[in-house]
Formats: structure tokens, C-alpha cells, sequence
């Protein structure tokens, strides 16, 4: 079991998810979280990571560190997307289980699912089917992380568990247009058109695909329900439960930040999955629930951008 002063350590800590997994922590009162820079140490470097998880012997990881990214991102940069993501979790993984580190939180994504799976996406519907072609290198690398997570835990006994959030927002995200999820993407946009005389904003596809979006404050409590609880399996969806088209999506952030002009849809873009509604029932089932609605969750998000103006500048990928 863990206890306050249990090591933790968050690889991915800067992230949108590790530094929301961090303050989650925090304010539970953890107070030793280990967190290291991707520049203090290259999670691809297969002997940096033995090396550090050697001395350090935390109690729990929780990886959190991936090479992640929107549609476009993902679509135009299949083998970074595939490799290094292989890379930083196989070496996390193998390095956790040869220093018999007994508890391990892996963090996937909804898009592991097969493209056409009946919805909501439950969790014994992984590899039933083919993958949305815009995303399946990344998926493909996810569902490796999924699959050796589960094997150690099959063959040796130790708690390594998998949580799949669906698509993530809030403090921290990513504001750069090009790499981008669409949440973050059209906050941007819509600011920056409204202090633009109301320009037109251009979104991408049809506006007909549906997405669930969760707070990633929310992920962090289900995230730290993990760590203080052994869970019964070694898979669980992480989601509200509800989801929106991106038509919808567009007008609620185009309501918050108060932008009166004109949406215009680049066909050239693509729409990716038509929709991925997670059955997130199990966690649910063991106590973890979401928080904000979607609404709520925009507004602490708007909030944020507004405050960390020098933050959404930062370079793409
Ligand atoms: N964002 C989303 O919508 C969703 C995210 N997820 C999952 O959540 C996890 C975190 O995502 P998110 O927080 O959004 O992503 P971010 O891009 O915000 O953060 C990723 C973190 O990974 C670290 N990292 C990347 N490459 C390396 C490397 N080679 N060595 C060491 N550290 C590295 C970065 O460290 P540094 O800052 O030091 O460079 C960064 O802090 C990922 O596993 C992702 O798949 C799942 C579903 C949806
Ligand atoms: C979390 C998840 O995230 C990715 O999958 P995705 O859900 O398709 O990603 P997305 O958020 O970028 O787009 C959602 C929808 O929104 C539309 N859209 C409109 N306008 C903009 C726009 O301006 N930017 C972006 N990015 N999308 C836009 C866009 O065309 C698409 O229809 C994968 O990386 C996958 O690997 C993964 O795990």
C-alpha cells in the first residue's frame, strides 16, 4: 500500500497529464514525487533509464511520458509517433520490472480501440478490429505498452495496471496549431479571432466526428485511485461517459470566449475516427468519478490560457 511518504516517480512530470498527476498528489499530501526533464533524462536511452530507476527504487511509476499530439501531428509523423513511444515505455516497463518495482500505472489512449467498435468502447473490444489509419502508429505503440503491462502481471504477479483516458484537456495542453488537440486548438483560435475584429476561425474536417472530452484534473484523481488501490484488472477506461460532435464542441468554446464571427471548415483536414465514446463502467463500478462538465472545464481551461499567455508559444513539433 501507499502511503504519504511512499516515492513516486511521474515521468512526463512537465506534461499536460504528469503535472496534473503531480498536483494531484501534492494535495493529497505525497511529498516524495520524483520528476525529471526529458533533457535531465532521455527516457529513449535505454541505460539512462536502468541506471536511474536503480537508484532511485521508487515505489510506484506512473508514466505519463509519451510523444503525443493531434490529428495532424500524428498523421504526418508516423514513426516518432510509433518509435518513440515504444522506446520510453519499454524501457520504463522492463526497467520497473528488473528492479522488482511493484506497482506500475501505464497511460494509453481511447484510440487503441478499433476504428468501427460497437460504442461505448469497452474494454474487451481491444484488437477486435482494424485501427483509424490517422493514429495507428501511436496506437499500435500504446497497444504494446497495454500488452506488456498485462503480461507482467500475468506471469509474475505484480500490480501493473493500464488506465486508457479518453481525449484530455485543461491546464498546461498544448497551444500550438499545428500539433495540437482540437480542444486547446480552438480556444486559440477563437481568442485570437475575436481580438482579430471577429475574423473568421477555420476548423478542420467536416465538424461531424464526436469526441469525449475529459478534464485532466479528473484523470489525476483517477490516476491517484490507482495508486492507492490495487485494482482487480489490469485494463480500465477512463471517461465521462458523454461526448459531443466537434460542431457542438466549436460553438460551446465560441460561446465562452465570446467570438461573434464566422466558422469555416477546411475539408482539405482530416476528420479522423467518427467517434470513440469510451464505457468507462469499470473504474466507475470500483469509485472514481469525473467532476467537470464540459462547460466548467472550457472556462477553467479559457482561464488558464488567458493568465499563461507566453506558455501557448511555445515552438511545434
Ligand atoms: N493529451 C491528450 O488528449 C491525451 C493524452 N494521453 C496520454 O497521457 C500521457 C501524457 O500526455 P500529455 O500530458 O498530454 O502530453 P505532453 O506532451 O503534455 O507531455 C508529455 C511529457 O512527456 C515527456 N517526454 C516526451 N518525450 C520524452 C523523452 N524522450 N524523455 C523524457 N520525457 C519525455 C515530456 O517531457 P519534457 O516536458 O521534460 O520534455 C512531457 O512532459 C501520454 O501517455 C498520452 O498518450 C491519453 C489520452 C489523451
Ligand atoms: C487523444 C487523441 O487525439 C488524436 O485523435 P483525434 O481525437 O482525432 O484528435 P484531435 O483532437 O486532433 O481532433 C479531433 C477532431 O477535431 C477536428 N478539428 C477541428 N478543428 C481542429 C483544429 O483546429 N485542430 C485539431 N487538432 N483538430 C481539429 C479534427 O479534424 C478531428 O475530427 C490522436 O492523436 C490520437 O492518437 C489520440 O489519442
Amino acid at each position: 500500500m501507499t502511503h504519504p511518504e511512499s516515492r513516486i516517480y511521474i515521468a512526463g512530470h512537465r506534461g499536460m497529464v504528469g503535472s496534473a498527476i503531480w498536483r494531484a498528489l501534492t494535495a493529497k499530501g505525497y511529498t516524495n514525487l520524483i520528476g525529471k526533464t526529458s533533457k535531465e533524462l532521455d527516457l529513449r536511452n535505454q541505460q539512462a533509464v536502468i541506471d536511474f530507476i536503480d537508484t532511485e527504487q521508487p515505489d510506484v511509476i506512473i508514466d505519463a511520458a509519451a510523444r503525443v499530439g493531434g490529428i495532424l501531428a500524428n498523421n504526418e509523423n508516423p514513426y516518432p509517433f510509433l518509435m518513440e513511444n515504444l522506446q520510453i515505455q519499454n524501457n520504463l516497463i522492463d526497467a520497473a520490472h528488473k528492479a522488482e518495482i511493484s506497482k506500475f500505472i501505464f497511460l494509453g489512449s481511447s484510440c487503441i480501440y478499433p476504428k468501427f467498435a460497437p460504442q461505448p468502447l469497452k474494454e474487451e473490444y481491444l484488437l477486435t478490429d482494424s485501427l483509424e489509419p490517422t493514429n495507428e502508429w501511436y496506437a499500435i505503440a500504446k497497444i504494446a505498452g497495454v500488452k506488456a503491462c498485462e503480461a507482467i502481471r500475468k506471469q509474475y504477479g505484480k500490480d501493473f495496471v493500464s488506465l486508457m483516458p479518453t481525449n484530455l484537456y485543461g491546464p498546461h495542453d498544448n497551444f500550438d496549431l499545428k500539433s495540437s488537440h482540437v480542444l486547446p486548438a480552438m480556444l486559440r483560435k477563437f481568442h485570437e479571432a475575436k481580438a482579430n475584429n471577429n475574423a473568421p476561425v477555420s476548423l478542420w474536417g467536416s465538424g461531424t466526428p464526436m469526441r469525449e472530452f475529459l478534464h485532466v484534473d479528473d484523470l489525476a484523481q483517477a490516476v491517484l485511485f490507482a495508486v492507492e488501490n490495487v485494482l482487480p484488472e489490469h485494463l480500465y477506461n477512463v471517461g465521462t461517459g458523454t461526448d459531443v460532435t466537434i460542431k457542438e464542441l466549436a460553438e460551446t468554446i465560441q460561446r465562452i470566449v465570446g467570438h461573434q464571427g464566422e466558422l469555416v471548415w477546411d475539408s482539405s483536414k482530416p476528420d479522423g475516427t467518427p467517434r470513440k465514446l469510451m464505457d468507462s463502467s469499470k473504474l466507475q463500478a470500483l469509485g472514481w468519478a469525473p467532476n467537470y462538465t464540459l462547460k466548467q472545464g472550457v472556462k477553467d481551461t479559457y482561464n488558464w490560457f488567458k493568465k499563461n499567455q507566453d506558455y501557448y508559444k511555445k515552438v511545434s513539433i
